[in-house]
């Protein structure tokens, strides 16, 4: 198991129109040459390629390339936050079926760089859910068993699956980190469920462990003031917040590279618009917003890059203060009728 450097420079169009106000992401990122020279940067990306989740949870591999393919849209996208200074710390690469291993990896570099930077936030990105697991366990590490973690995953499935013979998988991780951190401090909620690709068995689970749930079809614009409440209240909880997306969670047209595409999906501009309420919501929160994620990008299944510069988009979002999805939800939504 190991972490490396980027595979590929960040490579982008260089405007010779007034260039100091031409930003493109690939302008604002740092990459971290030698493990023991700090970097000055105020939010850190650790890319995860591995396919042994998905392939043990019987999906499409391909997530591997996931984290090149997101680094390429990402580099070109237009920056208007130029505060941003993104640090890129490598990938950490699966070898085979070793899975455990590979996450252990993840989390001691998710937790290194929580600890030994100042960054703001970390956005980890790639492997299928299973990514969820090693982040997490990273963030626990970070932070220590006394800091009650909130957990807001948007996904099509409930990824609540009890661990098989085979051991861990994309399916499983949410399970994984309730056994992790017991009954009491398990704050986890899902939004965006389908019910046709989660079985009775899961949400009779998640009905017991107490999970908050909203299905895709209660994810529309028209619901957006119920969401922006709940996700307050959620917050009020909890001492941080981590945030994961599953980009199955998009209708297949929007995110059709990803292992198990979803028919319905919640549109983009709703899970926007969910953003930027829990990055709002993350600051009345004691330690904020520290970690967030963007897995299942599988490039071979995706069209035209489609998926992948829909990850960059959410990127934009999750690390920059001035994208149109940084905007408090109430102000995206001025005809829809508050209750
Ligand atoms: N992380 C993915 N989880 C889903 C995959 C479903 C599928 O492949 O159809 C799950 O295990 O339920
Ligand atoms: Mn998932
Ligand atoms: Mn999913």
């Amino acid at each position: 198991m190991k972490r490396v450097l980027p595979p590929a420079p960040w490579q982008g169009r260089n405007d010779q129109d007034q260039p100091e106000h031409a930003k493109r992401w690939h302008h604002q990122v740092e990459i971290q040459t030698d493990a023991h020279m700090p970097i000055d940067v105020t939010h850190g990306l650790i890319g995860f390629c591995c396919d042994a989740g998905v392939r043990r949870n019987h999906g499409r591999p391909g997530a591997a390339e996931g984290p090149a393919a997101f680094r390429r849209q990402l580099a070109n996208l237009a920056c208007h936050d130029t505060a941003v200074r993104l640090g890129d710390f490598g990938d950490v690469i699966a070898e085979g079926d070793e899975l455990e291993a590979a996450q252990a990896t993840l989390a001691n570099s998710v937790a290194q760089v929580l600890s030994h930077t100042d960054i703001s936030r970390l956005l980890v990105v790639g492997g299928g859910h299973e990514t969820a697991w090693g982040s997490f366990c990273g963030l626990y590490q970070a932070l220590g068993p006394d800091v009650r973690i909130g957990i807001i995953n948007l996904d099509a499935h409930f990824d609540l699956r009890k661990p098989e013979a085979q051991g861990p998988s994309s399916g499983t991780p949410f399970y994984q980190i309730r056994e992790l951190v017991g009954a009491d401090n398990f704050f986890y909620t899902c939004l965006g469920v389908a019910q046709e690709s989660n079985t009775a068995t899961l949400f009779q689970r998640a009905t017991e462990w107490g999970v908050h749930y909203r299905a895709d079809h209660e994810m529309t614009a028209a619901h957006l003031p119920a969401i922006c409440d709940e996700i307050d209240a959620f917050t009020q909880s909890v001492d941080a917040l981590y945030l994961t997306i599953d980009l199955d969670v998009l209708p297949h047209y929007q995110a059709p590279g990803v292992s198990a595409p979803a028919s319905r999906g919640v549109s983009l501009a709703v899970i926007e618009a969910v953003i930027a309420q829990i990055k709002q919501s993350a600051q009345h929160c004691r330690l904020g917003l520290p970690l967030v994620e963007l897995t299942e990008l599988n490039p071979s299944c995706d069209l035209q890059g489609v998926t992948a510069r829909t990850a960059a988009i959410l990127a934009n979002a999750l690390l920059s203060d001035s994208a149109s999805a940084g905007k408090p939800v109430r102000d995206l939504t001025p005809l829809i009728e508050r209750k």
